[in-house]
């Protein structure tokens, strides 16, 4: 009875709370240029994020607590300080980076693997589909093992954060995926 009076008044007071996305990825994917295309929706000239970029974003009915990291090899263990409350991480791939999507492969199960975000659900862009030589969702998908995922709310969205295609079919996802979580 206590913690409901409270929890009411605390929404009362505070209003709803934002929802809080994070954008992860490797270096390179378009994690920054994701952000500001939601933010802006323009392309911006990025460079490589040493750190995080926050952004509120309104997307229809929602408004999103969008948190982008930065994603090279040194700074992925920082990730983790990061992950409480997180409603769904937005997971970038670059499509064209064939090489090294294992390595997005390991950091994808590991960061999964994390209790903080066992409730969190799991979008993934099969960023720079405007390139030539970009895999496609299905193949992204197998190589991240995404069939494999168990208790966890999934999707996969070929998208390019240049020319904007994609981009929606995600978000859209996204939202309905979390306010019905909510
Ligand atoms: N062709 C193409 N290039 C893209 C796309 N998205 C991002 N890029 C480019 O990829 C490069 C890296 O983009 P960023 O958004 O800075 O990448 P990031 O994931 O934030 O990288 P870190 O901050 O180092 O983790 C930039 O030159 C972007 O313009 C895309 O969909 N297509
Ligand atoms: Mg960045």
């Amino acid at each position: 009875m206590g913690a409901s009076i409270s929890k009411l008044f605390s929404g009362l007071v505070w209003g709803k709370k934002d929802i809080r996305i994070l954008i992860l990825g490797l270096d390179n994917a378009g994690k920054t240029t994701l952000l500001y295309r939601l933010k802006m929706g323009e392309v911006v000239t990025t460079i490589p994020t040493i750190g995080f970029n926050v952004e509120s974003v309104k997307y229809g009915q929602l408004t999103f607590d969008v948190w982008d990291l930065g994603g090279q090899t040194s700074i992925r263990p920082y990730w983790r300080s990061y992950y409480a409350n997180t409603a769904a991480v937005v997971f970038v791939v670059d499509s064209t980076d064939i090489e090294r999507l294992e390595i997005a492969a390991d950091e994808l199960r590991s960061m999964l693997n994390e209790d903080e975000l066992r409730d969190a659900a799991l979008l993934v862009f099969a960023n720079k589909q405007d390139q030539p030589g970009a895999q496609g969702a299905g193949d992204i998908s197998e190589a991240l093992k995404l069939a494999e995922l168990r208790d966890r709310n999934w999707s996969i969205v070929a998208c390019s954060c240049i020319d904007g295609k994609g981009i929606n079919e995600g978000m859209d996802w996204l939202s309905q995926t979390v306010s019905s979580e909510a």
